[in-house]
């Protein structure tokens, strides 16, 4: 009974769910085709229809195949062409007048001004996969007769998620490009200067015949009196590059392209034919690059249960499975804790996480015998606030603090060499100022593990292994007492020659336990890193406010 309504929608020979579908997806193409003898078509199955869904399968299947070959939905690098609109035309206009009663004046109105393309942030976005390949302003109208100014091009807002870097790498003006072409042709002077006009003034002959080139001198003249000839756009090295830090949350849009200013009318050129076109501004490349601004991040080898933790601490429930690259794109989860110690997860201590295909197989069984099944552990943890009945944050109880962590995909020896999913992860744990290596209690030696995942670190940044405040020996269910104290032991001993102060904290995710500790832990360190930035924040800003001085006078310099 669930499964019937999706079948019957899916199916490519049914005249009337097709139609259904295709009214959501493309309205023109539905208008395409109602025209044409699906209608006559009594049995709903014409040959038009079948091209139709064929068309809808196809698209299907490349935008699949697009999701696939971006690594599912997360995307933290991506070149954007970005242009502003272009302005609209100058109209040429001529009144009307009396037959007899001289000429008549001109009345064409101003192009509007192209749309503008601005950025902004989200905290509800944590992937650059809604952002476009290109995005262009919105073209302002033309002008019309009457004086009529066109309508200004709209603007558009990109919105990226907050810790993403935008850097502007490549800018080339339409008019640089037009004329480093007309170089590559090897045109003449004359022909160059003719194109020149053409690009620029918009000129009506059927006015009075060919427009000829003294008419066309004196409206590039008019043009260069207004500034709005031959606008060039500054290289990157004469105007530096923009380069965006969106490491907060954005309070108002920043412009990265402006539009196009609207061309002139006629009455500007005092003329009958004669109007200029809208500017086409330059186009711009730009290189976004997302580093996600999660407090802690987890660190460790494929499989070692760096998303169980997650699970542990989180009301999230991240992909968990005994294969090694379960998790392909970083995720975030946000740790509550409240003032009796407690913290967000419904999970009671010592109760089992399964792994995500069967907790998927006994939600379906239970679903089947019409049980309740929340859908994921988000509105179950939802549920369980509303009844009070969780534990933690129930009625009454204060949230201390509040922190967000994130599960990366596995790291692998020589990841800093770009191996497996190399540099796409340790870009997102590049920011967080405490980093969790997570290590298996239950392999061999998990002290190799521990000095491969520091080795990794550093050759991709320098320091940034020493950012990493607790080891997580995971798996601890699964030693016996006496390996696993010669193995923490190790690891202790190898962290004492190294002169580093690392909290070791051996839990086991899978069952829930020791999970308090880590939560304690983890309380400490992330205070101790706001502090830390708070303070380094406070510097930077006091250093600002300082007068600048000269020499060793101490002479204040004045500030023009
Ligand atoms: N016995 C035991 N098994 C665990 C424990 N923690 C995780 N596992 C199991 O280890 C396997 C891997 O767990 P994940 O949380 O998916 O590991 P991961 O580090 O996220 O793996 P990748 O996403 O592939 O990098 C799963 O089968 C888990 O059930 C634990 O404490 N004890
Ligand atoms: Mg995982």
């Amino acid at each position: 009974m669930i499964l019937l309504p999706f079948i019957r929608t899916a199916c490519p020979r049914c005249h009337h769910h097709i139609r259904r579908n295709l009214t959501q997806i493309n309205p023109s193409l539905l208008r395409q085709y109602s025209s044409s003898s699906v209608s006559d078509d009594t049995q709903g199955h014409s040959e038009d229809f079948q091209d139709i869904a064929g068309e809808l399968r196809r698209r299907k299947r490349k935008a699949d195949s697009k999701r696939r070959q971006y690594g599912n939905t997360f995307i933290d690098h991506l070149l954007v062409t970005v242009r502003g609109g272009k302005g609209g035309s100058g109209a040429c206009a001529l009144q009307a007048t009396l037959k007899g009663s001289g000429p008549s004046a001109p009345c064409g109105g101003n192009g509007g001004s192209g749309g503008s393309v601005y950025i902004t942030t989200s905290p509800s976005l944590s992937s650059l996969t809604t952002l476009k390949k290109r995005v262009i302003g919105g073209q302002g109208a033309s002008g019309s007769g009457a004086h009529k100014h066109g309508r200004r091009g709209e603007d558009v807002l990109i919105t990226v998620p907050v810790g993403t870097i935008v850097k502007e790498i490549r800018r080339e003006g339409e008019e640089e490009r037009s004329v480093r072409e007309e170089n590559d042709l090897g045109l003449d002077e004359e022909e160059k200067r003719k194109r020149k006009w053409q690009r620029w003034i918009v000129t009506h002959p059927s006015a009075g015949g060919e427009v000829s080139p003294e008419e066309y001198k004196d409206a590039e003249d008019l043009l260069k009196r207004e500034n709005r000839w031959n606008i060039r756009t500054p290289s990157l090295e004469e105007q530096p590059p923009i380069e965006l830090d969106l490491d907060q949350p954005l309070t108002e849009p920043v412009l990265l392209a402006k539009g196009g200013l609207g061309g002139l009318g006629n009455p500007f050129f005092n003329s009958p034919r004669v109007s200029s076109k809208g500017f086409l501004p330059p186009t711009q490349t730009f290189e976004f690059e997302l580093k996600l601004l999660a407090d802690v991040g987890l660190v460790g080898f494929p499989n070692s249960g760096k998303s169980t933790i997650l699970r542990c601490l989180t009301g999230k429930s991240p992909e968990i499975a005994g294969y090694e690259f379960t998790t392909l794109n970083p995720q975030i989860g946000v740790v509550r804790v409240f003032d009796n110690g407690g913290w967000s997860s419904d999970l009671g201590v010592g109760e089992e996480i399964e792994e995500s295909w069967v907790k998927r197989e006994k939600e379906e069984v239970a679903r089947l015998l019409g049980e309740e099944v929340f859908p994921d552990t988000t509105s179950r943890y939802n549920a369980e606030v509303r009844e009070g009945g969780r534990r933690g944050g129930k009625k009454g109880e204060v949230e201390r603090i509040r922190f967000t962590i994130s599960d990366n995909p596995g790291l692998l020896p020589m990841a800093s060499e770009n191996v497996g999913l190399g540099h796409s992860f340790l870009r997102s744990i590049e920011r967080s100022p405490v980093l969790v290596y997570v290590l298996d209690l239950s392999k061999t030696s998990p002290v190799e593990d521990l000095r491969v995942l520091k080795n990794e670190l550093e050759s991709y940044k320098k320091g940034l292994s020493g950012r990493a405040g607790v080891v997580v020996l995971n798996k601890g269910d699964m030693v016996v007492e006496q390996e696993g104290k010669e193995k923490i032991k190790k690891i202790e001993e190898y962290l004492q020659e190294g002169g580093e102060e690392m909290e070791v904290i051996v839990l086991s995710g899978k069952y829930n336990l020791g999970i308090q500790g880590l939560v304690n832990t983890l309380v400490g360190k992330v205070e101790s890193a706001r502090e830390e930035r708070k303070r380094e924040m406070e510097e930077r800003e006091r250093m600002k406010a300082e007068p600048k001085r000269v020499g060793s006078f101490g002479v204040r310099r004045l500030e023009v």
